[in-house]
């Protein structure tokens, strides 16, 4: 077990003008997962990779404890590699593919049956020891390459995009099981995903990334409760954050929401925030399930109409479009099964205290310090 700390890490790769990682400050307690989280392209992998040492670091360091590893090669580091594809020996069995990293360490026998029964069983992996690998579900493939992992007992364990070719039901199991064991052996690991499900299901803590700058930090409820910019609060929440742009109100401190033409008053402590923005403009976010949907009655007029309607069961997943709003949709989770259909005139509210500010310019949230 170790703690990783990446200290102004930078990586570029030869013949390519793109920085794949820059300025990366980043790290990950012991024992604890840490999920490196965002789309396509955003430097996740990169960072991962520079941590097994299967790719240069090309300014700053990389520390295991006290321990600078950036110039130790793959095998001097004592980690161990979950992979997307398993990356286990097709021609050898469930019990020879967890045992070989022992047998290449030179362990004794002893020692391997011990580390290897125990492996087996931890994961249930006991009925199949003597099959062959390629015969197994994907599921069991990727629970043979944790085997695989855990029984040398490395300091870390990086795992890349571990559940991404397993099919729904066995995602979820093994998500709850990686999770598990990660947690009952303790093992500090990293976990790289562009899946916010995966993210928020596993992780302690998740970094956000985006083209290779690190935009937050944190657990998954402070990400989702408090995001630090823009990019964080659509990447994390299904569905994403609505957002929607605003103006504030003259001198009152208010601010006036474009698509539904309403004003809302914000506490004291709040206005503060809304000084000094460039032509008082500012975006708003409000969560799905944050928006309040009501029939039009006495009390409050119809201001938008249902676009369309996604019943799952216990939710209703609604899009509604705001009268006089061209091209704006607004996001609604409500319980289910509700009685809004497609058509239907509706009256839509946004309550002040759960709405998100952010910089129209810098995109940042304007109630937290940078
Ligand atoms: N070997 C390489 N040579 C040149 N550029 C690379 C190399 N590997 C990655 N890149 C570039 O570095 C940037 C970050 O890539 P990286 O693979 O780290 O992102 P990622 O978030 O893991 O994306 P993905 O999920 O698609 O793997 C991308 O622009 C990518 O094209």
């Amino acid at each position: 077990m170790t703690t990783v700390r990446f200290d102004s890490v930078w990586k570029r790769y030869d013949g390519s003008d793109l920085v794949a990682v820059q300025d990366l400050n980043l790290a990950c307690r012991e024992g604890e997962m840490l999920a490196l989280l965002g789309p396509s392209g955003c430097g996740k992998s990169s960072t991962l990779k520079m941590a097994a040492g299967l790719e240069q670091v090309s300014e700053g360091e990389i520390l295991f404890g006290d321990r600078p590893v950036s110039r130790l090669s793959p095998g001097e580091r004592n980690i161990a590699m979950v992979f997307e594809d398993y990356g286990l020996y097709p021609r050898l069995t469930v019990r020879q593919n967890i045992s070989f990293p022992l047998e290449v360490r030179h362990f004794t026998k002893d020692e391997i049956k011990k580390r290897v029964d125990g492996a087996l069983e931890l994961l249930g992996l006991k009925d199949m020891a003597d099959a062959g690998v390629q015969g197994l579900s994907g599921g069991a493939q990727q629970r043979v390459a944790i085997g695989r992992a855990l029984v040398r007992d490395p300091e870390l364990i990086l795992f890349d995009e571990p559940l991404s070719h397993l099919d729904g039901d066995q995602k979820v199991m093994l998500r709850t099981e990686i999770k598990h064991l990660q947690k009952t052996r303790g093992i500090t690991s990293i976990l790289v995903t562009h899946d916010q499900t995966e993210a928020t299901a596993m992780a302690d803590r998740i970094a956000v990334m985006r083209h290779g700058v690190l935009q937050q930090v944190d657990t998954p409820d402070v990400l989702y409760r408090r995001p630090a910019n823009v990019f964080v609060a659509n990447f994390i929440g299904e569905p994403p954050m609505n957002l929607l742009t605003a103006q504030v109100a003259g001198s009152t401190g208010g601010i006036h929401i474009d698509a539904l033409g309403e004003t809302l008053a914000l506490g004291d402590a709040r206005k503060r925030h809304l000084t000094n923005l460039r032509h008082g403009r500012l975006i708003v976010g409000a969560r799905p399930e944050h928006v309040a949907i009501m029939a039009p009655g006495a009390v409050s007029q119809a201001n938008a109409i249902v676009a369309y309607r996604e019943p799952r069961g216990d939710t209703d997943s609604l899009v509604v479009t705001p009268f006089g709003s061209s091209g704006i949709d607004i996001r609604i989770e409500m319980p289910g099964p509700g009685s809004f259909r497609s058509g239907d005139k509706v009256a839509i509210s946004l309550a002040p205290e759960n709405l998100h500010l952010f910089d129209t310019e810098t995109e940042r949230n304007l109630e937290i310090e940078p």
